[in-house]
């Protein structure tokens, strides 16, 4: 078995691959104070929870958007036994053509996506991610990541203004089946996370399809995505395992 992690700024996903197949998914809190002893220990509890034995497992793929946990997640899975460990970085073979003026600064969880998202096909394509903070990853017809934009995520949203306006209190996101005319402060603001982000991501798509002069396949993921898809206007796909699966053919470039 294969393990891929992505190590997001909120969460750590893992996913479990075997003959192209995904056998689990799990998701663990990042908590970048937490040692390789600490993660052994969690990452050995959930791949007994699923009825994983850690001798099965041939290899793994690390992506971290938080510098500091990279280290950390692989000496674990060292530690645990698992010694072919790749981490996606700069020297990781990718096949995806990134036209940017830093291509080593585009986060591996947008490449990751971004190489799963081009592997299904439908181009051009533009991946957002709904997740700490919401990004859109644009492929161009060939498949080349032509553009991105990054902005604080819906959670993270909420809490800035919690911080810093006196009067907003601390909400919890969630669905707002009322409609769009909030009438207290808390729906106020569930309304212009939610429906907000929604409007947003169509705005987004439609300015990108001008620039592409095409429309363009949207994928959605993150943890987030199935609470703001629902008011969206767009058509669009959700695939809440896109960095995952990007994780695996990554490994299968890298190993095969
Ligand atoms: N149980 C799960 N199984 C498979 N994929 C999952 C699971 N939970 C979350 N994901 C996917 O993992 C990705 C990252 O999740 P999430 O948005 O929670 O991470 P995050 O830490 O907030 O991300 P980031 O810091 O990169 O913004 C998303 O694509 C999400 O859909
Ligand atoms: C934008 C985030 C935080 C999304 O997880 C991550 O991909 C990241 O830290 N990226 C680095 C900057 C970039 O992708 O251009």
């Amino acid at each position: 078995m294969l393990i891929a992690v992505n190590a997001g700024n909120s969460h750590v996903l893992l996913g479990g691959y075997e003959e192209d197949e995904q056998l689990f998914a799990a998701s663990i809190a990042t908590e970048p104070k937490w040692t390789r002893d600490d993660y052994a220990c969690k990452l050995q509890q959930v791949f007994g929870l699923y009825s994983v034995p850690v001798g099965r497992i041939r290899g793994a793929v690390v992506s971290s958007v938080v510098p500091s946990m990279v280290t950390v997640l692989e000496d674990a899975l060292r530690l645990l036994g698992v010694t072919d460990v790749i981490e996606v970085s700069s020297g990781v073979k990718t096949g995806l053509n990134i036209r940017s003026e830093q291509p080593r600064q585009v986060g591996s969880d947008r490449v990751a996506s971004a190489v799963a998202a081009r592997a299904k096909g439908k181009l051009p394509c533009v991946v957002v991610c709904l997740g700490t903070a919401t990004t859109f990853t644009v492929l161009d017809q060939s498949g080349a990541l032509v553009g991105s934009a990054i902005t604080a995520g819906v959670r993270l949203s909420l809490s800035a203004l919690r911080e810093q306006a006196a009067q907003l209190p601390a909400v919890a996101i969630e669905a707002r089946d009322e409609g769009i005319l909030a009438r207290n402060t808390a729906d106020a603001m569930r309304v212009g996370a939610v429906y907000g982000a929604a409007a947003m991501v169509d705005g987004m798509v439609g300015r990108f399809a001008e620039t592409l002069g095409q429309t363009p396949h949207v994928v959605v993921t993150g943890d987030i995505a199935p609470l703001v898809t629902r008011y969206m206007r767009v058509p669009f796909e959700y695939d809440q395992s896109l960095v995952l699966d990007g994780l695996h053919l990554i490994w299968k470039r890298n190993r095969s």
